[in-house]
């Protein structure tokens, strides 16, 4: 079989090991910049037209996808049109979703959403947000209410950058104070509880459905934990691949990838793919 596009040293190799025992295969993806492409007002950011189709074809020859993401898992059902996808699954496929950084869970057998309660410390930090916005000069940042969590955009602020450098200190120091942790994004800074993150998700989800190996692709820093884990389950020789969304916005994740495809199009492009190189390897 032909390397993915932009496949790196060895991409192909893994690539074809991953084909061999697709179902074996965890599929972890995140949802914004990977699935959905990014938009300037986050409750529009619906999945790429591609993504259904792709999801439930992926789903039957794989272990489990799970969309392992720092979204609300309710607010992916929704954006992703989940539960159509769930509707037209194969019997034995396995879609999951795993919100705010793993904290939540929705699966499309029980379709029951299971969340903890808010972290102590949040509601306190929520109550100080307005003044320290106005002490950055960044008011019109748009505040997103997560439950869980708490994140502060500033993609609509006029000088988004700056802003973004000014609040990540002085919410640093007040996440600090109030006993919460900060998650920085492509132009996000979100408040929530620290402790849990994608890489966890990943060790979490491998467990729950038994998967031998692995396939995830991220575009943000949020998934850093997330590329962490795959390369550390590589090292204990676990058939892995690692895939970049990639973005001008945020090269961080390139350098760890084993391919770089261009956004959400080029994601769903290479699952199709890798799809079709399933069935023929079924078939021949
Ligand atoms: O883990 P993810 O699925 O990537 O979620 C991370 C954050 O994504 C969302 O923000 C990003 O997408 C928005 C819509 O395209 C965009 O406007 C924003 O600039 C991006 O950072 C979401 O709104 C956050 O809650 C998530 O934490």
């Amino acid at each position: 079989m032909t390397p993915p596009r932009g496949s790196g040293d060895g991409s192909g190799d893994r690539y074809d090991a991953l084909v061999a025992v697709a179902d074996e295969v965890l599929v972890g993806l995140d949802f914004d910049g990977t699935l959905s492409p990014i938009v300037e007002d986050p409750s529009r950011a619906v999945i790429h037209p591609d993504g259904p189709r792709v999801l439930r074809d992926l789903a039957a020859c794989v272990r489990a996808v799970v969309v392992i993401t720092g979204r609300p898992a309710r607010q992916v059902v929704e954006l992703g049109g989940l539960d159509a996808v769930a509707d037209s699954l194969a019997a034995g496929s396995r879609l999951v979703v795993m919100g705010q950084y793993g904290n939540e869970h929705w699966d499309s057998g029980s379709r029951e959403f299971r969340s903890p309660e808010p972290p102590p410390g949040l509601q306190a930090f929520r109550d100080e947000l307005p003044a320290l916005l106005a002490a950055q000069d960044a008011e019109g940042a748009f505040v997103e209410e997560k439950g869980l969590a708490v994140a502060v955009h500033t993609r609509r602020l006029p000088d988004a950058a700056a802003a973004y450098a000014r609040l990540e200190a002085a919410l640093g120091e007040a996440v600090e104070r109030h006993g919460l942790g900060l998650e920085p994004g492509r132009m996000v800074l979100e408040v929530r509880a620290p402790g849990m993150h994608k890489g966890l998700a990943v060790h979490a989800a491998l467990e729950e459905h038994r998967a031998g190996a692995v396939l995830f692709a991220g575009d943000d820093l949020g998934d850093l934990e997330a590329f962490e884990a795959v390369r550390g389950l590589r090292d204990q020789g676990l058939p892995t691949l690692l895939v970049c969304s990639g973005s001008e916005e945020q090269e961080a994740l390139a350098a760890l990838s084993d391919v770089v495809v261009d956004g959400p199009a080029g994601v769903l492009g290479l699952l199709a793919r890798f799809v079709e190189d399933v069935r023929s390897a079924q078939e021949g």
